[in-house]
């Protein structure tokens, strides 16, 4: 009854795995006996109206919150992103990016380093302090931890609470490659979005992936 779905020649092994989660608000039930499985590979677009429960969901996946009953299971190293960036204001960028991976044990090269800042063109910003940066450049900066976890030996589970937010046009699509990275490589991804055309448009990557 609680054990994790196989992993056969033709189903890629499970990541995560909700049985039976119920998650509440105050007295308000969020949703009761919900089950998920995200396998390696799988990328998740999870929407729903303002208050539907979204990033409860996310926290009480990533083990922030308790849920009410259910189990949960986690076969991946975890990195989530919420709606906040979690940055330091004080430091620059490429020393948030830094203690962010000395946090999560994790070496990083300066190649490393390079490679996660480019993929979000964040070069000429590496040495500006988080506090002088525009509301999109904080976003993108959080989100170059995903290319430094594109990094790490084990494919890790993304857990990405409205990613999108404060990005243009090409930081959207920066964003969608390094999912669509994450998915090759054997990892997995659940993200939340109101943004219709990004959520699309990160399919389409997909696919383009895929083929
Ligand atoms: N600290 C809290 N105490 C009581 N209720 C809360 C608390 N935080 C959130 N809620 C309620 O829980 C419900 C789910 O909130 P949640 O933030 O998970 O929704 P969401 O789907 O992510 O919303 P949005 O799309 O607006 O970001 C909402 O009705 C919200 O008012």
């Amino acid at each position: 009854m609680n054990a994790l779905p196989p992993a056969t020649a033709d189903a890629a092994p499970v990541l995560l795995h909700a049985q039976q989660l119920v998650c509440e608000r105050g007295e308000r039930p969020l949703f009761a006996a919900l089950d998920l499985s995200l396998r390696a590979g799988d990328c998740l677009w999870l929407r729903g109206v303002n208050g539907s429960g979204k990033t409860t969901l996310l926290r009480t996946l990533a083990g922030l919150r308790a849920p009410a009953a259910g189990r949960l299971q986690r076969q991946a190293p975890l990195l989530y992103l919420g709606h906040a960036n979690a940055l330091k204001d004080d430091l620059t960028v490429a020393e948030n990016l830094r203690l962010d991976a000395a946090l999560r044990g994790q070496l990083v090269t300066v190649a490393a380093l390079r490679q996660a800042l480019d993929a979000l063109a964040l070069g000429p910003l590496r040495a500006r302090p988080v506090r002088s940066l525009s509301q999109g450049q904080r976003r993108r900066t959080a989100l170059a931890r995903l290319g430094l976890s594109l990094q790490t030996e084990a494919a890790e589970l993304w857990l990405l609470d409205e990613p999108f937010d404060a990005l243009d046009d090409a930081g959207v699509q920066a964003l969608c490659a390094l999912m669509a990275a994450q998915c090759a490589r054997g990892g997995a991804v659940l993200f939340t979005s109101h943004q219709a055309v990004a959520g699309l448009r990160c399919a389409e990557q997909m696919l383009k992936a895929l083929t």
